[in-house]
């Protein structure tokens, strides 16, 4: 798969890729990214699972312009973060992304409907190598590589 990964986003040699074991039971609502109570949010949901690949889809309406009726590119960022982050989360442990490298390919006009989809490359000790991509009518409109951390679960602990 064609991919941006630097050598910070890819795995070394005898990283391990896991099958992804079912999403998570207890999604948080308040989640920009999957929340179904976050007003503002995308809202995605998984669309295919085949225990290697998650796919979803995002629509790209009003309030995620940057140019006129064009996406913002931190909208599409956020939405590959997510695509990426669900995956992480079904390698079974807790996982935050520690560095998200973006390719933006084609312009996505407002109405565009992104599929995303998102993979695993290897796990190695704490270190969770991710990678994705989004395509908008056939077309590879951005792809993404990333290092997600595992985490304790304190990570989530509400701040004062
Ligand atoms: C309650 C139920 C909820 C259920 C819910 C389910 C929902 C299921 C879907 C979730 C989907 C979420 C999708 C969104 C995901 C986010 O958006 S998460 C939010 C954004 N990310 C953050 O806020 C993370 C903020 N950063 C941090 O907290 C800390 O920097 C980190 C990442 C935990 C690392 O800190 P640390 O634990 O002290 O680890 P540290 O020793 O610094 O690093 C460990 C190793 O990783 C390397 N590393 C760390 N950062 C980097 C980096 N940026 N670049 C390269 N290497 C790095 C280090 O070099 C080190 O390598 P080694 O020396 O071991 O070889």
């Amino acid at each position: 798969m064609t991919t941006p990964a630097s050598a910070k986003t890819t795995p070394p040699t005898g990283a391990v890729v896991p099958a992804l074991k079912e999403p998570p039971p207890t999604e948080y609502d308040g989640c920009f990214g999957c929340g179904d109570q976050a007003s503002d949010g995308i809202r995605l949901k998984h669309t295919g699972l085949d225990g290697k690949v998650a796919e979803t889809a995002f629509t790209v309406v009003e309030a995620h312009q940057g140019a006129p009726g064009l996406a913002h590119g931190g909208i599409l960022a956020a939405a590959l973060d997510e695509a990426l982050g669900s995956v992480a989360w079904m390698l079974g442990k807790r996982y935050v992304t520690g560095r998200l490298e973006t390719d933006f390919l084609t312009p996505v006009p407002v109405g565009s409907t992104v599929q995303l989809r998102a993979w695993c490359t290897g796990v190695d000790g704490r270190k969770a190598y991710l990678e994705g991509e989004g395509h908008v009518d056939g077309k590879l409109a951005v792809r993404a590589a990333a290092l997600f951390i595992e985490v304790p679960e304190e990570h989530f602990e509400e701040r004062p």
